[in-house]
């Protein structure tokens, strides 16, 4: 059982709580990637599992076992770090076969696993260099071998490739992936990297000031987020978050409001609440020049290029929207219709900021089946 569960974990330093009561699993032989702003804890988080760092409270289990005094060396981790970590004196060779050396393995079994792991990284050729020697894209790939040979079972990554420009990011993510297949360890991976968490996560841990916000497929945090942190913080240009007034399926922005279509009319109504905000993204708006009775009116502020769209910055009785748009033939303070589409809203508690859910059936257009389940963090 490659599993890690945290239960009501806190980390504090000082005065500062800076992972606070966390409780979730990694499952066995996923990739679950730690993602969210610079600070928030993710880096901590991974170093308790690596057992770089003491657990103020709560419980960490791997494979069943409470492993809270467990020292780093028996927890059956690799890791790889954002500057490699390599050793300086030592060739490449050497690093790769370093842990293994330790560990007393065979040698025949030392000599078949580097072998393998040189032919599959691209490495060959390079195996008496230094790691001064190499690129950044070589070092990281040794530091990946040097994990990958040890075979342990849980993998744990610290932003392995933020040294790295895009494309060989793209191709250092196809060789984890390669190696993740071949070996199925549970794979932990920190980054803030929002392309890079959706790319290769099978579920997303999103944190944020030490706290777990959700946890959930990618798909699932970008269609269905469990609060207006989530809604923000993935996508981009994010989630517009806007006050507004419900009055029994009439959503009112100011002086103006759009119907909501009958599904989301009684689901809202049956919750029997009307403060809420509503949430839609820049993608899920359509924009008419004339009236249109499903949107509210607004004025142009301005047009943001964005390469393959265009970003509209639109003004709506003193709430900013943004709309993206293929057109460019928008002119500032023009008047436009904002009609978000009915499929892909979203409301949150005012007062919680927690979504209320979705109503069930509500037809999805790109024909992925969402969880409908009333998402509340985890
Ligand atoms: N040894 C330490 N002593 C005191 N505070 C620390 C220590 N290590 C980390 N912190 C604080 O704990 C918080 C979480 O740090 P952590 O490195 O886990 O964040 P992170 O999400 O990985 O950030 P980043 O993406 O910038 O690496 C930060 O506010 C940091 O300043």
């Amino acid at each position: 059982m490659k599993e890690i569960k945290f239960e009501n974990v806190r980390k504090v330093y000082g005065d500062t709580e800076v992972v606070k009561d966390l409780n979730f699993t990694v499952r066995e032989g996923e990739r679950l990637i730690l993602l969210g702003p610079s600070g928030c804890g993710k880096s901590t988080i991974l170093r308790m599992i690596a057992g770089l760092e003491e657990i103020t409270s709560g419980n960490l289990y791997m494979n069943g076992q409470r492993v809270n005094d467990t020292p780093s060396g028996k927890r059956n981790v690799s890791m790889v770090f954002q500057n490699y970590a390599l050793y300086p004196h030592m060739t490449v060779k050497q690093n790769i076969m370093y842990a293994l050396k330790v560990k007393k393995i065979e040698k025949k079994e030392i000599e078949r696993r580097f072998d393998f792991v040189l032919e599959m990284l691209q490495l060959r050729g390079y195996e008496n260099r230094l790691p001064k020697q190499l690129s950044g894209g070589q070092r990281q790939r040794v530091a990946l071998a040097r994990a990958t040979v040890n075979r342990s079972d849980f993998f744990l990554l610290d932003e392995p490739l933020s040294n790295l420009d895009a494309q060989l990011r793209v191709s250092a993510r196809k060789e984890l992936m390669k190696i993740h297949e071949m070996f199925g360890q549970t794979i932990v991976y920190v980054t803030h990297d929002q392309i890079e968490a959706t790319t290769f996560a099978d579920r997303i841990v999103l944190m944020y000031n030490g706290e777990l916000q959700m946890i959930d497929t990618p798909d699932n945090v970008y269609h269905r987020p469990a609060n207006v942190f989530t809604a923000k913080f993935i996508g981009s240009p994010p989630t517009n978050i806007l006050n507004i007034e419900y009055d029994h399926g009439a959503v009112r922005i100011g002086s103006q409001s759009f119907l909501l279509n009958e599904i989301w009319k009684d689901y809202v109504n049956q919750t029997g609440t009307n403060k809420l905000l509503f949430g839609i993204r820049p993608e899920h708006i359509e924009l008419s020049p004339v009236s249109a009775q499903k949107g509210v009116r607004g004025q142009v502020k301005y047009i943001e290029n964005q390469g393959n769209n265009y970003g509209v910055y639109i003004n709506v009785e003193g709430q900013e929207i943004i709309a993206m748009s293929e057109s460019k033939n928008w002119t500032d303070g023009q008047d436009v219709y904002v009609c978000p589409v009915m499929e892909k809203i979203h409301f949150f508690d005012k007062d919680t900021e927690r979504n209320i859910g979705y109503p069930q059936g509500l037809e999805m257009k790109d024909g992925i089946t969402y969880s409908n389940e009333r998402k509340v963090n985890v």
